[in-house]
């Protein structure tokens, strides 16, 4: 294996990152419920050597907060039939299906993803998530979510009761091609990651710098050991967005142009959606309503007090507030410039021990993937950081991950 490798992952959810990416004149919104625009961006990310491909879910009700789909253009498709869909236009890249173990049983778990594991020939992939979202609940016969420590507690157990369903079907036959999908993980707090510690074999982050990304690597490593788990095992792929132009002051401008595609009925639809609180009859012009935000929120009341109280201690219009609330890209790394430029904080990344490789968001879709695609990739090629052919055919291969660890509860 090349020293250094950088791994590239492609979360492809929605029409891009940014909120407003989807009226970024090269998104292409129209393609969100059709298998051609699927089948087009999963073969571009394969033509890319990405190992592999996310879905997210969202098992929650639709319209929280005030949330109108069409202007948000976030679609929420189930990543499984999705990503097993893509399966039959690629041939070696990755799918890396989000699924909670809160609302999903051991057996059901075992069921979906051993299917997916033999349809796609041992490419899939569990990013493992407890379900975070309060409007979840009620979907599901409950008025509230467990609590956090519940719920990864739950996790551990479902994790371990699905790996021994999955080492059945594998005795029985045919085998399963990767034994069962790889296990990915996706949680911040220290809960979640002792649970990432000890379960997985690939962590989704965010990292909004580079000092961010090697306290998060560092301590996740160390938790690995401890648990007697290879750090080596584990490969720890921050978030990545990117606006990309030929020169720095261009992608400068370009960003401030996706940004300003917001107009305040769309930044308040966001924050709504953010806070877990209809915003959306009130007016931009006046003051953050903060009582009634925090007695109507579902989200804990600290942590909406902390991202509000500030804007409106300084008298900052809702308007004003929610657009500004808008470019913070949610503790992730934008990065804006050449890709020239990309690659090298990529490999400085890399080197620096922050990070395995990149979870790539493209800020629209599918401009911002093509143009990853043909301009970064060329580069981190010729530098030999970046695969030009895929290693075998399965993802547990393309990782380059050592064999399977047993998981128990
Ligand atoms: C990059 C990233 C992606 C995530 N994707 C999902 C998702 O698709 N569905 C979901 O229910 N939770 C998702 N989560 C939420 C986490 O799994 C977790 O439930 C949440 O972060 C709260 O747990 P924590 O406090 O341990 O982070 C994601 C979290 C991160 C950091």
């Amino acid at each position: 294996m090349m020293q250094n490798q950088i791994h590239l992952w492609a979360f492809l959810q929605g029409i891009g990152f940014f909120p407003t990416g989807w009226k970024h004149k090269r998104a292409k919104p129209e393609g969100v419920f059709h298998m051609d625009y699927y089948a087009r961006v999963a073969q571009l990310a394969e033509q890319g050597r990405f190992d592999a491909i996310v879905f997210g879910d969202q098992l929650q009700s639709r319209g929280a907060g005030g949330r109108a789909p069409e202007r948000l253009a976030m679609p929420t498709l189930d990543p499984v039939s999705l990503l097993t869909a893509m399966a039959a236009v690629t041939r070696h890249i990755g799918l890396v299906a989000t699924v909670s173990t809160t609302y999903n049983t051991p057996e059901m778990l075992a069921e979906r993803f051993g299917t997916m594991e033999r349809i796609t020939g041992g490419r899939s992939g569990w990013n493992i998530v407890t379900t975070a979202h309060p409007d979840t609940a009620p979907n599901f016969g409950a008025t509230e979510l467990p609590p956090k420590d519940a719920r990864y507690r739950n996790a551990v157990e479902v994790v371990a009761r699905a790996c021994e369903l999955w080492a059945a079907m594998d005795r029985e036959g045919p085998e399963l091609p990767q034994g069962r999908p790889v296990l990915v993980q996706a949680g911040q707090s220290p809960d979640g990651r002792d649970f990432a510690a000890r379960t997985a074999e690939a962590i989704f982050c965010p990292a909004a710098s580079i000092e961010a990304g090697v306290d998060f690597r560092t301590d996740l490593r160390s938790r690995v050991t401890s648990v007697g788990r290879n750090p080596d095992g584990v490969r720890i792929m921050p978030g990545l967005s990117c606006v990309l132009c030929g020169t720095e002051e261009e992608a400068r401008a370009e960003h401030t142009a996706i940004l300003d595609l917001a107009d305040d009925a769309l930044a308040i639809e966001y924050l709504s959606e953010s806070l877990c609180c209809d915003l959306t009859g009130f007016d931009p012009l006046g003051q953050i309503p903060v009582d009634e935000i925090l007695a109507k929120t579902l989200l804990p009341q600290g942590d909406v007090a902390r991202s509000i109280v500030p804007g409106a201690e300084k008298g900052t219009p809702l308007g004003e507030f929610a657009a500004n609330f808008m470019r913070h890209p949610r503790g992730h790394n934008v990065f804006i410039g050449t890709p020239e430029q990309m690659a090298d904080m990529m490999i400085e990344w890399r080197d620096a021990g922050a990070c395995d490789g990149f979870t790539l968001q493209p800020s629209y879709m599918p401009g911002g993937l093509e143009d990853f695609v043909g301009q970064v990739v060329p580069i981190l090629q010729a530098r030999g950081r970046l695969r030009t052919d895929y290693p075998g055919t399965t993802l547990r291969e393309t990782l380059g991950l050592p064999a399977r660890e047993a998981v128990t509860a």
